[in-house]
């Protein structure tokens, strides 16, 4: 029998491909960042192309760094970048646009003429989702009604629609299997969460061919084999879910009322719900967190644009840190924010206040504001994001969390985790394995293969590595966090005109 599962997680920074061992420990990891492309102010897109040669790049470099061969993977699972869109030809397999990525603005007017029509209640009720630019449909009606000759061959089926996942999979079984897991339908604004089918009045409303659109499977499920051409074996690929809820399924929430907060590009709380869609009151979105055994569960999620990003954007477009870990060593050499508050809306603002016009502000500047305080500040802004969602979710739910479960490349950042703690009064667990994204996808993926038995089996593999506790008295924590919610009310409502 194969000895190890491999998982592809495509993320909007970087491509990854991790190998894991029966216990769910890393064997060997290969990343590779690629192309932020930024057209115009609050577009952005990715190439797919380079999306799948980073990602078929580093599942090659994985093998070898681990000194393995295909034929020793067992089931491969994929996760990714939600609600990035990629329309392309079927018969030549070559994009017909840039992907849009699930944080470009450009189709906030496409929103604005659903909402003025009445549509967003009742598209809230079907698909679970807030009406906002940052879900797939109105970028494949972008796409439809932009580039030229795309909307003949579409009614024609000749061209065909795909998240990253949908993408990955064509690719790999080399132009056969056109899928998708109904986590990923979830998030396209397309899709009927009670009814696990395509929506035809929301398509007819958006002008959308149903002939483009992949079909919707369970997340643990054998979906194709990896072309021998492409991958060099077939292996099954058996595993495919949104990284969100990956890393939920990762994190061993199984049952209702678990929850995490994983902190990569964004930042995203999912909590479980088990079999009930529970519809939100405070700007959460309600969203399908995995179909396994023959049944399909649900999430409330809060859903934060900008998290590490705002790091990246220090180290990028600031330059005033070299790497993400320095962010730490400078926010450190500070006592506090000096009154300084980021607030990081670059695409707008999502849960809760769902406001695509917002920008990105610095507030609260003194004559003694430093590098180090608009550093820390900048953190600092992470952990408020999540104290808003946390809030809306206690509220929803009903549920008063008293532990948050947390994964993401930011995690690493030891100040950022004890502050997230201090703001919300609530023990943050960080977990030895921080890769939960990928160890979900390769736990569906394990599942569906009989590599693993059990969900049972896999929950008592979770391990913790630290757990940090409140050390904030509570005036302190309100203080800092009401100063939050006066410079968001800054940020909001900035490119309306
Ligand atoms: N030590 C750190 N402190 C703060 N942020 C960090 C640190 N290390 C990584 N990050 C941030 O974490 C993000 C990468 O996490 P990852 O889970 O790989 O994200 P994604 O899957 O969205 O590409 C980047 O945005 C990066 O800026
Ligand atoms: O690339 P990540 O890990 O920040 O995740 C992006 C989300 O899936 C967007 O919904």
């Amino acid at each position: 029998m194969a000895k190890y599962v491999m998982a592809l997680d495509q993320g909007t920074t970087s491509s990854r491909a991790i190998i894991f061992d029966e216990n769910g420990s890393i064997v060997s990891v290969a990343n590779k960042e690629f192309t932020q492309i930024y057209p115009k102010p609050g577009w952005v897109e990715h190439d797919p192309m380079e999306i799948w040669g980073t990602q078929i790049g580093v599942a090659k470099e994985v093998l070898e760094k681990a000194g393995i061969s295909p034929e020793d993977i067992a089931a491969i699972g994929i996760t990714n970048q939600r609600e990035t869109t990629i329309v392309w030809d079927k018969n030549t397999g070559k994009p017909v646009y840039n992907a849009i990525v699930w944080q470009c603005r450009r189709t906030a007017p496409i929103c604005d003429d659903l909402k003025n029509k009445g549509l967003a209640e009742t598209i809230r009720k079907k698909t679970g989702l807030v009406v906002d630019a940052y879900f797939s449909g109105t970028k494949v009606k972008w796409i439809l009604d932009n580039v030229e000759g795309v909307r003949e061959k579409a009614e024609k089926g000749e061209v065909i629609f795909g998240n990253v996942d949908t993408w990955l999979i064509w690719n790999l079984t080399g132009g056969k299997v056109h899928v998708t897991d109904y986590s990923n339908a979830s998030r396209t604004m397309l899709f009927n969460i009670h009814k696990l089918e395509w929506d035809e009045d929301i398509l007819k409303e958006l002008n959308i061919p149903k002939a483009m659109l992949p079909e919707p499977k369970p997340s643990s499920h054998i979906y194709g084999k990896t072309s021998k051409e492409v991958f060099g074996a077939e292996v099954p690929i058996a595993g495919d879910a949104g990284d969100q809820q990956a890393a939920l399924f990762g994190q061993a929430c199984y049952s209702a009322g678990m929850a995490k907060n994983t902190y990569g590009t964004g930042c995203f709380m999912l909590m479980n719900t088990g079999e009930k869609a529970v519809e939100s009151k405070s700007g959460l979105l309600t969203t399908i967190a995995w179909g396994v055994d023959g049944k399909v569960e649900y999430a409330l999620e809060g859903s934060i644009f900008i998290a590490g990003a705002v790091v990246q954007w220090l180290r990028d477009e600031l330059r005033i840190i070299d790497n993400s870990a320095q962010s730490e060593e400078y926010a450190t050499k500070v006592d506090d924010n000096n009154g300084v508050y980021l607030v990081p809306a670059f695409v707008g603002l999502g849960a809760p206040y769902w406001d695509m016009y917002a920008r990105g502000t610095i507030v609260g500047l003194t004559r003694g504001a430093k590098r180090e305080h608009i550093i820390r500040a900048a953190l600092e802004s992470i952990t408020y994001q999540t104290r808003d969602v946390l809030e809306a979710m206690q509220k929803d739910s009903g549920i008063t969390l008293t532990n948050l479960k947390v994964d993401g490349g930011a995690v690493a950042n030891n100040f950022l985790m004890q502050f997230q703690s201090d703001i919300l009064g609530v023990p943050v667990s960080r977990p030895k394995v921080i890769e939960t994204t990928a160890l979900g996808a390769a736990y569906l993926a394990g599942l569906a293969t009989g590599y693993w038995g059990s969900r049972e089996e896999i929950a008592a593999k979770w391990q913790i590595d630290r757990v940090f506790k409140p050390d904030m008295d509570e005036g302190k924590r309100n203080s800092l966090y009401s100063g939050w919610k006066k410079a968001v009310k800054r940020a909001m409502e900035w490119e309306k005109e």
